[in-house]
C-alpha cells in the first residue's frame, strides 16, 4: 500500500515536473507578449483619462456589472475602475511606472529574448514606484491623487515616526541608492557629464555644425572618461538588442549621440570575437548533442576491466598478527636502552604495521633530541633487531619514532590494496597503490602528479614486484584506450608476462616485431621517438590552447577540437625501464640525454617515466636524472651510501626487504609495505585482458631513423669533418674505435666526435655499434689506412 502510494506520489511529480518543463511555445510567447502590450496601452490611456474624469466616474465604481451606466474614462468602467484602483487607491502618479514594465515585459516575450533580465527591471520598478508615491506624497501633500492613498499613508507614518525632516532625508537616501545602483552615478561622471554638455554647447555657438572628428579629438584630449548612464539609452540597448553582457557598450551608452566611430568599431569587433567563440562552442555542443561526447572507450566498448577475483589474498585474512607480548617485550627494551643513556621518557606509543610497528617516544622534558638522534646506532644496536629505523624527530610531531620489524610480517596482498575503498573511490589520473603504511593505510599516490619514478634496491628485495603492483593498478584503473605501456626488460624474463596485453596496452616503434623491449640498442631508439613523440603533443597542445593532457583530452572530448585538424585523444604512456644500470653502462649519454629530456618535458604531455635499478651508484643515477625524478623508492639497499643516492637520506639500509620499501616525493620519507602480487597473478590478470577483443594492432609511436642504423651513413668525402683523418688515425693507433678517445685525444665535443665515428663507419675503418662495447678497428695498422684513403680519392 505504502508502495503503491509512494509510486503513484512518484508519478504525480513527475508529471508535475514535466509540467514545469513544458516551455511556452514561440507563438504563444508572441501572442502574451502582444496582450500585455495591448494591456500597458490600455492602461496608460485609462490612468491619463483618469484625471480628467475621476470625479465624474466615482459614483459608477460601484456600478461595474451595470451594463447601463457609462463612464467618461477613455476606458469606460474597466478604465475607470483600474485607475481608481491604481492611482486612487495605490500609487498615484507613480502607477505609471506599471504598464511601463509591463510593455517592457510583453516587448521581451514578442522578441522572444532571455526573461531572466527582466527580474531587476521589475525589482527597481517596483521600488521606484514605492519611492514615487511616498515622494508624491510628502511634496504635493495637498494633491492626494497625486501620491495616492499609499503615498499618502505611508509618508503619514513615517513622518509620525521620523518627522519631515526624517522623511525627506530617507527619501533622499533612496534616491541616492537608486542612483547608484541603477545608472552608476559617480561624482566623478557627474561632473564630467556637466563639462561635456558645457563644452558641447561652446561648441555649438563656436562651430555650428561639428563633425564626428571633432568630438573624437575632444574625448581623446580628456582622456579616459567615466560618463553616468544617460536616461534611457542604456535601457533601450538591454530591452531591443539584448546586449547586455557587454559592459563597454553599456557605459559608453552614455555618450551623447556624438559616440566616436572608432569606438563603436572597437565594440563591434569585439562582438564579433566572442560570436565566433560562441560559434565553435555552439557547433560542438551541437555535435556533442547529435553524438554525444566522444568516448575513446567506444573501440573496445565491451572491454572488461579484471576482476578482483584473478588476484590471490595470499593468507592474510586481513588483520595483522602481532601479539601483545612482543609489543610489551619491545617497549621494555627500548625504555631501558634509552634508560641506559640516560634517556628518560615521558610517554610511548605504538604503531602497529603490517611488517613494523613504530614506537613513538615523548623524552622527558630537558632531553635534547639531538641526543638520541647522536645514538642513533648505539640504540639500533641495543635493541639488536634487523631493520631497526630511528626517526629523530618525527616531522611534524616532535617526537622520536623508532620502528621495529614484528617477529611475523603480514604480507599485504595487491588483492587488499586494489579492493581498498580509498584505491577505488581514488579520482586520480594514473592510481597507483603501493601498499600500506606503517599505520596500516593503503597509500594511493598519483602517477601523474609525481611524474615520474625512481625505483632502487638490491637484488632480490621486491623491485619487480613493485614494478607490477605499479603496473597492476594501473591494469585494474584504466580502460586500454586510456593508457599504453612501453617496457624495457634488460633481463627479458621479468615483464615478458606482459606480451599478451600488446595489442590492448603497450606502445611500440612502427617496424619492430616485439613490443617489450629486450635490445638496449632499440632503447635508444624507442626513447628518441618518445621524445618525438612528446614535440607532436607539445604542437597538438598548443594549437589547441590548453596547458596539460588532461584539459586537452577534456576538450577533444567535448568535440571541440576537429580530428581533421590532427587532433586525437591523447593515451597517457608509461615507460617501464627495468635494470636501468644495464642501460646506461652500455649506451651511457645516449640513453641519459633523451631521458633526461623526457624527466623535464614530458609531464604535461602524459608521458611518464619509471626507472628501477639495482644498482643505485651515483653514476647510473647521475645528478641529472635524480634531478628530473622527485619521487624516489627505495627497497633495501646494501650501503648507506646507496641509500643517500637515491633518497637523499638514510634509512633505506635499514629496511628488512621483501617489500619492506621507502617513499619519498620531496621531503618526507614514508615507509610502505610493497603490496605483493606473484608471477601467476599477473599471468592470469593479463590472460584475462588479452584474451578479450583487441586493437589490431600496438600503439605505434612515431619512425625515428636511428643515427646508428647504418641505413643513413653515406661515404661523401668532400663532407667529411676536417679532423676525419687526425680522427681516424688516432683509432687506429690505439686500435680502439670509440668517440670518447676522439674526443680526449683530440678535444673536440662529443656531438662532433660521434659525427666522425659515424663517417670512419661509413668509410670502413670502424664497425658498426655494437652497445656496451668499443667498435672494432676494421683497419690494422696505419700503412693500411694510408692505403684505404689514397685509393678512396683516386
Ligand atoms: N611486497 C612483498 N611482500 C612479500 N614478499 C615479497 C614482496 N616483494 C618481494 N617479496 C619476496 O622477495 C622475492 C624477490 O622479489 P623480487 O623478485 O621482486 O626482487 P627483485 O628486487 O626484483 O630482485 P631482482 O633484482 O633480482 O630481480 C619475491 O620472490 C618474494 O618472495
Amino acid at each position: 500500500m505504502a508502495k503503491k502510494r509512494t509510486k503513484s506520489k512518484s508519478k504525480s511529480t513527475t508529471t508535475a515536473k514535466k509540467k514545469i518543463s513544458l516551455k511556452p511555445s514561440k507563438q504563444n510567447k508572441i501572442i502574451f507578449g502582444s496582450l500585455l502590450i495591448v494591456l500597458s496601452i490600455a492602461l496608460v490611456f485609462s490612468f491619463m483619462s483618469f484625471y480628467f474624469t475621476w470625479q465624474d466616474d466615482q459614483s459608477l465604481l460601484s456600478e461595474f456589472a451595470n451594463r447601463n451606466a457609462e463612464a467618461s474614462n477613455l476606458l469606460n468602467k474597466f478604465g475607470a475602475s483600474v485607475s481608481h484602483f491604481f492611482m486612487y487607491q495605490g500609487f498615484g502618479l507613480a502607477s505609471f511606472v506599471f504598464p511601463l514594465l509591463l510593455a517592457i515585459t510583453g516587448l521581451y516575450l514578442f522578441l522572444g529574448l532571455e526573461l531572466k533580465g527582466l527580474v531587476g527591471k521589475w525589482i527597481w520598478g517596483l521600488i521606484g514606484v514605492i519611492w514615487g508615491s511616498i515622494a508624491l506624497g510628502f511634496f504635493a501633500s495637498s494633491y492626494p491623487l497625486l501620491g495616492g492613498l499609499i503615498g499618502f499613508e505611508m509618508n503619514d507614518f513615517l513622518q509620525d515616526y521620523t518627522g519631515k525632516i526624517g522623511v525627506f532625508l530617507i527619501l533622499l537616501f533612496v534616491l541616492m541608492v537608486i542612483l547608484v545602483r541603477l545608472f552608476n552615478f559617480t561624482p566623478e561622471g557627474f561632473a564630467n557629464f556637466f563639462k561635456s554638455q558645457k563644452q558641447k554647447i561652446k561648441s555649438d555657438f563656436d562651430t555650428p555644425s561639428t563633425t564626428v572628428d571633432d568630438t573624437i579629438n575632444e574625448i581623446e584630449e580628456e582622456g579616459s572618461i567615466e560618463l553616468s548612464m544617460e536616461d534611457s539609452v542604456p535601457e533601450k540597448i538591454d530591452t531591443y538588442t539584448h546586449k547586455k553582457d557587454i559592459p563597454p557598450l553599456q557605459n559608453e551608452a552614455g555618450l551623447d549621440v556624438n559616440i566616436p566611430e572608432e569606438e563603436e568599431s572597437d565594440i563591434d569587433l569585439k562582438v564579433e570575437e566572442s560570436t565566433v567563440e560562441e560559434e565553435t562552442d555552439a557547433k560542438a555542443a551541437k555535435l556533442v548533442e547529435d553524438f554525444g561526447e566522444f568516448d575513446p572507450k567506444l573501440e573496445l566498448g565491451n572491454y572488461k576491466f579484471p576482476t578482483i577475483d584473478l588476484l590471490d589474498a595470499h593468507g592474510a585474512s586481513g588483520g595483522i598478527t602481532i601479539n601483545q607480548e612482543e609489543l610489551e617485550e619491545n617497549k621494555n627494551r627500548i625504555v631501558s636502552t634509552l634508560k641506559n643513556y640516560k634517556i628518560g621518557i615521558a610517554q610511548i606509543k605504538a604503531t602497529i604495521g603490517p611488517t613494523v610497528t613504530l614506537y613513538e617516544i615523548v623524552p622527558e622534558a630537558g632531553i635534547r633530541i639531538s641526543k638520541i638522534k647522536n645514538l642513533e646506532d648505539d640504540i639500533a644496536l641495543s635493541l639488536a633487531a634487523l631493520g631497526i629505523r630511528i626517526i629523530a624527530p618525527i616531522p611534524g610531531k616532535g617526537t622520536v619514532g623508532i620502528e621495529v620489524p614484528n617477529k611475523n610480517a603480514t604480507v599485504v596482498s595487491m588483492r587488499s590494496v586494489i579492493a581498498s575503498n580509498k584505491f577505488q573511490k581514488a579520482e586520480m589520473e594514473l592510481p597507483v597503490a603501493f601498499g600500506k603504511t606503517i599505520s596500516n593505510e593503503t597509500f594511493v599516490v598519483d602517477l601523474a602528479k609525481m611524474p615520474h619514478m625512481l625505483m632502487a634496491g638490491a637484488t632480490g628485495q621486491g623491485k619487480s614486484v613493485g614494478l607490477n603492483a605499479v603496473i597492476t593498478s594501473l591494469l585494474y584503473k584504466k580502460h586500454p584506450a586510456e593508457v599504453k605501456f612501453i617496457f624495457v626488460d634488460p633481463k627479458k624474463v621479468e615483464l615478458t608476462l606482459y606480451n599478451k596485453i600488446e595489442r590492448h596496452f603497450l606502445a611500440k616503434l612502427p617496424d619492430s616485431d616485439e613490443a617489450i623491449i629486450t635490445d638496449n640498442a632499440k632503447v635508444i631508439n624507442t626513447l628518441n621517438s618518445l621524445c618525438i613523440e612528446m614535440d607532436n603533443r607539445y604542437e597538438l597542445l598548443k594549437t589547441a590552447m590548453v596547458r596539460n593532457i588532461k584539459e586537452y583530452n577534456t576538450k577533444f572530448k567535448a568535440r571541440k577540437l576537429n580530428p581533421n585538424d590532427g587532433h586525437k585523444f591523447l593515451p597517457y604512456i608509461v615507460l617501464v625501464i627495468d635494470e636501468f644500470a644495464d642501460l646506461i653502462m652500455t649506451a651511457g649519454k645516449e640513453v641519459e640525454t633523451p631521458i633526461a629530456r623526457l624527466a623535464q618535458l614530458a609531464r604535461a604531455i602524459g608521458i611518464h617515466l619509471i626507472i628501477a635499478t639495482q644498482r643505485p651508484s651515483v653514476n647510473v643515477i647521475t645528478g641529472i636524472i635524480k634531478a628530473n625524478f622527485p619521487a624516489r623508492i627505495a627497497f633495501r639497499v646494501t650501503s648507506k651510501i646507496d641509500s643517500r643516492t637515491i633518497l637523499d637520506a638514510q634509512g633505506a639500509d635499514q629496511l628488512i626487504g621483501r617489500g619492506d620499501m621507502l617513499y619519498t616525493q620531496g621531503n618526507d620519507v614514508t615507509r610502505i609495505q610493497c603490496a605483493f602480487v606473484d608471477t601467476p597473478e599477473v599471468a592470469k590478470i593479463t590472460d584475462y585482458i588479452g584474451s578479450q577483443r583487441a586493437y589490431p594492432e600496438a600503439h605505434l609511436l612515431p619512425e625515428y631513423v636511428g643515427e646508428e642504423s647504418g641505413t643513413s651513413l653515406d661515404n661523401d668525402i668532400s663532407d667529411r669533418d676536417a679532423m676525419f683523418r687526425d680522427a681516424a688515425e688516432v683509432i687506429v693507433i690505439a686500435q680502439q674505435g670509440s668517440a670518447s678517445l676522439i674526443q680526449r685525444k683530440l678535444k673536440l665535443g662529443y656531438n662532433r666526435a660521434g659525427r666522425i665515428i659515424d663517417q670512419l663507419e661509413a668509410a670502413g675503418i670502424v664497425g658498426p655499434f655494437e652497445g656496451s662495447k668499443a667498435r672494432q678497428v676494421l683497419v690494422p695498422d696505419m700503412y693500411a689506412l694510408e692505403q684505404l684513403l689514397e685509393n678512396e680519392t683516386k
